[in-house]
């Protein structure tokens, strides 16, 4: 049997970080994980470091119980002590004759969390027993388990509910637990309705009165389940239970990366080994991949944008001190800052974000002049760069060029890759039904007219299809450069127009992916532009690279 506390932890045993992602982050609506995606998941959040892992419900789910089969041959963990979780025996059973508490013992795990109820009316109206029933039922199975060498915690069920209802029942519930050898009496919010303030005064007063090592577990139908935890702790919880992301039943539950940032960043609890602070955002990443959950990009410390900044005025502080405007340092929890140029943008948001695409704007500031007024006109007639980061650097190195032009006098301002003379798409329904486009372009590429025409599955698709054709046999480097994704927006408001087609083209090629954006009335047009920008892009890339020695 593996280890029954966890490992490397600044606190070692005195304070438990406890992950249930594979119990409660499952009962979440939609989640439903493979087993080999629970090994996976058991395996990202032991490379983080948290105590103790939740495998599941040996014995009530079969996947459980292979799980936890599978785990002992095939899972070693480094950090983490895995946990079996399970109900206690049936009112009127024995312990030793109940399958449920046998299928805890037979899953090998070195911890055992039994559930208990320790509300009055879910005593007597759910479980339909009486309070002394309840508390043998607890204390025999407790006492069964740690007979057999299991580390036992106790997960008091609807406690605060509970006591608030009737404090005594709930106590003798605790005291039944931890009287039989449980180590701690994990005090569970499980309708989630709990505000911070109560939570403070309950859980002081259930040390105070019982001396006992206590732990919480909070749902997050207030949406207060992380300030509950953090609150719990700050009146003496030493045991957090709480899921990935906050998956769980209903609303969810205390979302661990939010309380491991804040135990470790504000309270300055060491609650990880050493690097598992900086391994937040990637982990919860990949555990949502797991789940097949789109992370949510504003999750606080993990999300993409919760460290990206958009205002004019925050990036103008963050240009003298990022510590201005972040609360924390990103790396610190392995998050990237970002800045976002759009029409909220002010000089010193433009000069952020060249520095961020390596581009020195610091010394021209006709550039930067240049490039706000720019971006400001044109995102007031529908375009938008924050999501379009290669138009965006085509622009700025525009502006730059610009103005070193004009400050020389000399015309340095790299040539586009090739001229457009014109393009013209139709679209030909035939007699079978068959919708067909035909787009034919006419360029001047190293200093060759070309006219071609090419068929697509739509006018953009033709349009694309005849400017690779057309510019590959001169420019063979394009020919890897491969259109990703095609998002298209009508705008209905755009200041001073009609209706106008914003789209965004993702492209990549063997290296990177970028976006371009394009605005017109038309949505040729704006696909057009965008497609441009994109080889345009491809063409900046390359000659950097050809500078630089590359291929
Ligand atoms: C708060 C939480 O989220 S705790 C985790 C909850 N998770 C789950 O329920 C998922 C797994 N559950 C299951 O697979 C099933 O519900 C099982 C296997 C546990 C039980 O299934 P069944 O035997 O068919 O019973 P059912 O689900 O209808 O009802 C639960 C039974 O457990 C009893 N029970 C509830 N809590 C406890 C407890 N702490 N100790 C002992 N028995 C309990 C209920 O009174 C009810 O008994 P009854 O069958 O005599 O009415
Ligand atoms: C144990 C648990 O999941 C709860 O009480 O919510």
């Amino acid at each position: 049997m593996t280890r029954t506390s966890p490992a490397e932890t600044p606190l070692g045993d005195s304070f438990h970080v406890y992950d249930t992602t594979l119990r409660d982050g499952a009962q979440r609506e939609g989640v439903s994980y493979s087993i080999t995606d629970k090994l996976a998941v058991a395996r990202l959040l032991d490379s983080l470091g948290v105590g103790f892992i939740e495998g599941g419900w040996p014995g009530a789910l079969p996947k459980d119980t292979e799980f936890f089969q599978r785990a002992a041959a095939e899972f070693e963990p480094r950090h983490s002590a895995l946990v079996a979780f399970g109900s206690t025996r049936r009112p009127g059973a024995r312990a030793d004759e109940d399958s449920q508490v046998r299928a805890l013992l037979d899953s090998q795990a070195p911890v055992v969390t039994l559930v208990a109820k320790s509300d009055r009316r879910h005593i007597e109206r759910a479980l339909r027993t009486d309070v002394a029933e309840n508390c043998a039922m607890v204390a025999d199975t407790v006492r069964h388990l740690v007979d057999r060498g299991r580390r036992v915690f106790l997960d008091a069920e609807h406690f605060f509910d509970g006591y608030a209802h009737d404090p005594d029942t709930s106590l003798r519930v605790l005291e039944a637990a931890m009287g039989a050898g449980a180590d701690v009496a994990v005090l569970c919010d499980t309708n989630g309705g709990r505000l911070p303030t109560g939570m403070a005064e309950t859980v002081t007063e259930v040390i105070a009165r019982t001396g006992f090592r206590v732990g919480v577990h909070c749902q997050d139908d207030t949406a207060c389940a992380v300030a509950n935890t953090i609150t719990a702790v700050e009146a003496g919880a030493t045991h957090v239970q709480c899921t990935a992301n906050g998956y769980g039943e209903r609303a969810g539950n205390a979302d661990l990366f939010s309380v491991v940032g804040n135990l470790a960043t504000k309270l300055e609890m060491p609650v990880l080994p050493e690097g598992g602070l900086g391994e937040l955002t990637r982990v919860s990443h990949a555990l949502a991949e797991l789940a097949n959950i789109a992370p949510d990009d504003h999750q606080p410390y993990v999300g993409n944008s919760t460290f990206a900044h958009k205002a004019g005025l925050h990036a103008s502080a963050i240009k003298v001190d990022p510590e201005l405007y972040n609360h924390i340092e990103p790396t610190t929890v392995g998050n990237d800052m970002r800045i976002l140029v759009t029409e909220m943008a002010g000089r010193a948001s433009l000069e952020l974000k060249g520095a961020e695409l390596g581009l020195d704007l610091s010394s021209s500031p006709d550039a930067i002049t240049g490039s706000v007024r720019q971006v400001k006109e044109l995102e007031a007639r529908g375009w938008s760069f924050e999501g379009a980061d290669a138009s965006l650097e085509l622009l700025l190195r525009r502006e730059l060029a610009a103005a070193e032009d004009h400050e020389t006098g000399v015309d340095e301002t790299p040539d586009a890759p090739f001229e457009l003379e014109s393009y013209r798409v139709s679209l030909d329904h035939r007699p079978d039904g068959e919708v067909v486009s035909e787009a034919t372009v006419k360029l001047v590429v190293n200093g060759e007219r070309v006219i071609v025409t090419a068929e697509g599955n739509g006018p953009v698709n033709a349009l694309d299809a005849a400017l690779r054709q057309a510019l590959v046999p001169y420019l063979p480097w394009l020919d890897d450069v491969e259109l990703v994704d095609y998002k298209v927006r009508i705008l209905t408001d755009a200041s001073g127009t009609d209706a106008v087609t914003r789209v965004l083209v993702e492209s990549r090629d063997r290296e990177r992916e970028w976006t371009t954006v394009g605005v017109h009335g038309s949505i040729v047009e704006a696909s057009w532009l965008a497609l441009c920008d994109a080889l345009a892009f491809k063409a900046l890339r390359r000659d950097e690279q050809r500078i630089g020695g590359g291929v």
